[in-house]
C-alpha cells in the first residue's frame, strides 16, 4: 500500500483577483477552497490515477473537519489524527503571477506525534511512504529523518518532498527519492540553482548525503533525473501556467504511479513532469486523461 503523510495540512485557498496592490480592497473574480498540503495532494493525484493510497497526518478543528469531509467526498481512505488546534488555511492569489500566504501551523502536541510514529510501525515490506511538505514548528525539524531511522530495515521506500531543515535532515537516512524544486535544492547547498547542468550536478551532491534517486524540477524550465544508474533531462514547451499549486506534488505522484507499476524509470519520469505539466496549466489537478494529452510534448533524453 502506499501511505502519505501531511504533518502540515491547509486548507489551500485559491483566489483570483484582477491586480494585486497594496494599500487597497481587491474583489475577488474567483474562488475555491481544497483540503491541501504536499502529502494529501500526491493521494489526491493517485486517486485520479486510479492508484488507491492512504493519508496520514494531522488535522484539527473547523479547518480539520473541511480537510477530513473532502477526503472522504473524493473516496481518499484517510487515518488523519484529530489535533485540538485548527489546521492551517494557506492562500493562493492568482493576480497574473502568483502569491502565496503559508498559514502558522497549529501545535502538533507529542502524544499525537507519538500516535503517528506507532501508525507507522504497522508498515511492512514493499509499502512505499511518502513525506510530503513542511514541518510544523512545534514539532523536531529532524522528525522525516527519525522516521526514515525507524523504517531503514523493513523494506519500506521512502519518497521525500520537503526543503530546508526537514530535507537537511532527513537526506542522511537514505530517502529512496527526493523531489526538490530548484530553489530548494540551491538552498541545501547555498547556491543558487539557474540551469540543468547545475541541477544535475547539485543532485548528485544530494545523492553523496543519502539520496538513491532524485528528480529537480525548474518549473516551467523542465526537470532533470538523476540516479546511479543514469541521468536524464525531460523538456517540454514552455506555456503559461494558470494555476501551479500540485504541480511538484503531480510529479511525485506521477514517478510514484510509474514506479510501482514497474515501468522503465526515463517512462516513469517522463510521465511524472506529464503530470506536473498538466496540473500547472490548468485550473484543477492532473487526470490521466490530461497526462497522457500532454505527454506526446514531453521528451527526454540522456544527458
Ligand atoms: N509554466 C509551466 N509550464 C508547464 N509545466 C510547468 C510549468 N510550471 C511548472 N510546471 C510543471 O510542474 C513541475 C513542478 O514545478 P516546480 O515549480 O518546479 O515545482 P514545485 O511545485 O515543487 O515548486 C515541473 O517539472 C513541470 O512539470
Ligand atoms: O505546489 P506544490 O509544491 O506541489 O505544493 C502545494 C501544496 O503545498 C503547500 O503550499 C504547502 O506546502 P508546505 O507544506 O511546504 O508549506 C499547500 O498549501 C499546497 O497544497
Amino acid at each position: 500500500m502506499i501511505y502519505t503523510v501531511t504533518l502540515n495540512a491547509s486548507i489551500d485557498y485559491h483566489v483570483w483577483l484582477q491586480a494585486l496592490t497594496q494599500n487597497s480592497i481587491h474583489e475577488a473574480q474567483k474562488e475555491w477552497k481544497s483540503a491541501g498540503g504536499k502529502g494529501i495532494n500526491v493521494s489526491k493525484v493517485l486517486r485520479n490515477l486510479g492508484q488507491p493510497s492512504v493519508a496520514l497526518g494531522f488535522a484539527g478543528g473547523f479547518t480539520g473537519a473541511f480537510i477530513r469531509q473532502e477526503l472522504e467526498r473524493e473516496g481518499i481512505v484517510h487515518q488523519l489524527l484529530s489535533i485540538a488546534e485548527d489546521s492551517r488555511i494557506n492562500i493562493k492569489i492568482k493576480a497574473g503571477t502568483e502569491t502565496d500566504i503559508s498559514g502558522v501551523s497549529p501545535s502538533i502536541p507529542s502524544e499525537a506525534q507519538g500516535q503517528l510514529l506507532a501508525q507507522l510501525e504497522l508498515l511492512a515490506h514493499g509499502d512505499v511512504l511518502v513525506l510530503a511538505g513542511s514541518v510544523p514548528a512545534s514539532m523536531p525539524a529532524d522528525f522525516y529523518g527519525t522516521i526514515l531511522q525507524r523504517l531503514r530495515s523493513r523494506g519500506v521506500r521512502v519518497i521525500l518532498d520537503a526543503k530546508g531543515k526537514a530535507l537537511a535532515h532527513a537526506l542522511p537516512e537514505r530517502p529512496f527519492f527526493i523531489k526538490p524544486n530548484q530553489h530548494e535544492l540551491g538552498e541545501l547547498f547555498g547556491v543558487q540553482v539557474s540551469t540543468r547542468e547545475e541541477a544535475v550536478h547539485y543532485a548528485k551532491k544530494a545523492m553523496e548525503i543519502g539520496a538513491s534517486n532524485v528528480i529537480v524540477t525548474l518549473g516551467g524550465n523542465g526537470a532533470v533525473f538523476v540516479s546511479p544508474e543514469t541521468e536524464l533531462v525531460a523538456q517540454f514547451p514552455k506555456q503559461q501556467a494558470v494555476n501551479s499549486i500540485g504541480a511538484g506534488d503531480s510529479v511525485v505522484a506521477g514517478f510514484l504511479y510509474g514506479v510501482s507499476h514497474q515501468w522503465e524509470i526515463k517512462d516513469a519520469f517522463r510521465f511524472a513532469v506529464a503530470a506536473g505539466c498538466s496540473t500547472a496549466i490548468s485550473e484543477g489537478f492532473c487526470t490521466r486523461e490530461s497526462i497522457d494529452a500532454i505527454l506526446p510534448q514531453i521528451t527526454v533524453i540522456e544527458c
